[in-house]
């Protein structure tokens, strides 16, 4: 199977490089790659993808940058909801399946339940009208599809909330985090192995039939915290480690609103997990264990 993954190094393109490559060849491309893929470039995506003619195109690409994007609109809504619309357009053209992750950050956040796949979605911030755009045209496109809404993703590589703490932890005195916002931290690797066993669960004939089980899927780690618990679950897991002194930052709650971005966010957007676990079986870890797992990672460098 020809798996075509958009996006090289970014957090999960870099994780979905190393975990799909067991199901045969793996193309990365994005805008530095031969061919150039560039989603802010509908005409060039096209051919892109027809050069490659992917059996599967796991795109793991987007415009995360969520204060950004309440001022660059029009970048956020050209990457994260045309482009993924013609590569919609293009796996249905040759008959590929597409695999897509999009956020908790489609959901207003005025809830206390986990959010289910049909619950109705109200997204607070530009980022999260554009994934949800992207959502619709890749549902409308007829292409054979999986959505995988995941949230507050982290690892070891790139921009993400455990590496800023770990760098303000060392640096300060005190860190102040935001303890009215919750949901779940997840782990990028993991999403990388859901996905791997999302695709052979679906391999018939040697592609991934998609057609049959395909949809929106919520995908994040198990559990619930607030961004002030997870701070704090960072540093106590990080000195355990002996990654941070134990003189490394306190960590102290705030509100929201001593803490002003230009997005708005969610104040709940806990996912519910039971349709991936009923159709596929994945029951992902803990959150604050597969923290511990990926701190583990970093102690052996
Ligand atoms: N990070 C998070 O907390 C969460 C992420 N998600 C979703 O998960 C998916 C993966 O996110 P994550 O790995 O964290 O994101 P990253 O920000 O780590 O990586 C994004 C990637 O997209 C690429 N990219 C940006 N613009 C373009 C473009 N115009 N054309 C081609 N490639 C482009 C970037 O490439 P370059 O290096 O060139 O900029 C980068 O490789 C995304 O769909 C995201 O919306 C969902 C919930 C939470
Ligand atoms: C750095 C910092 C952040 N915060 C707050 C701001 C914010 O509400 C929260 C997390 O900060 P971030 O910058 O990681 O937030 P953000 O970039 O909004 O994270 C989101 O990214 C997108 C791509 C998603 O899809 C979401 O699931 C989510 O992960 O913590 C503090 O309270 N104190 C701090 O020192
Ligand atoms: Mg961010």
């Amino acid at each position: 199977m020809k798996i075509l993954v958009i996006g090289r190094g970014g957090q999960l393109a870099w994780e979905l490089r190393r975990t799909l490559a067991c199901f045969g060849e793996v193309v990365a491309l994005d805008r530095r790659t031969v061919p150039v893929l560039d989603l802010a470039e509908p005409g060039g995506v096209a051919a892109a993808v027809r050069s490659v003619r992917p059996d599967l195109i796991v795109n793991a690409a987007a415009y995360t940058a969520v204060d950004r994007a309440e001022q660059e609109t029009g970048s956020a809504w050209r990457v994260n909801a045309e482009g993924p619309a013609v590569l919609a357009v293009e796996a249905a053209r040759l008959g590929a399946g597409l695999i897509h992750y999009s956020t908790d950050y489609v959901f207003p956040g005025d809830g206390s339940a986990p959010y289910r796949e049909d619950h109705p979605v109200g997204p607070r911030n530009v980022y999260g009208r554009s994934k949800l755009a992207g959502e619709a045209a890749i549902v409308e496109s007829g292409a054979a599809h999986l959505i995988l809404r995941t949230a507050w993703v982290y690892g070891l590589r790139g921009q993400n909330f455990l590496r800023t703490m770990l760098r303000l932890m060392a640096e300060r005195e005190v860190v102040r985090v935001i303890d009215d916002q919750f949901g779940t931290p997840t782990w990028v690797r993991m999403i990388a192995e859901a996905t791997a066993i999302l695709v052979a669960r679906s391999l018939r004939s040697g592609t991934a039939d998609l057609a049959e089980a395909g949809g929106i899927y919520h995908l994040t780690c198990r559990g619930q915290t607030s961004w002030y618990g997870f701070a704090c679950a960072i540093r106590e897991q990080a000195v355990a480690a002996g990654l941070l002194s134990d003189t490394a930052a306190r960590v102290e709650p705030i509100p929201t609103s001593e803490y002003p971005t230009p997005a708005k966010r969610p104040a709940y957007s806990v996912l519910d997990l039971s349709k991936l676990e009923a159709r596929f079986g994945i029951v992902p870890p803990v959150w604050d264990q597969a923290l511990e797992l990926c701190l583990a990672d970093l102690a052996s460098r």
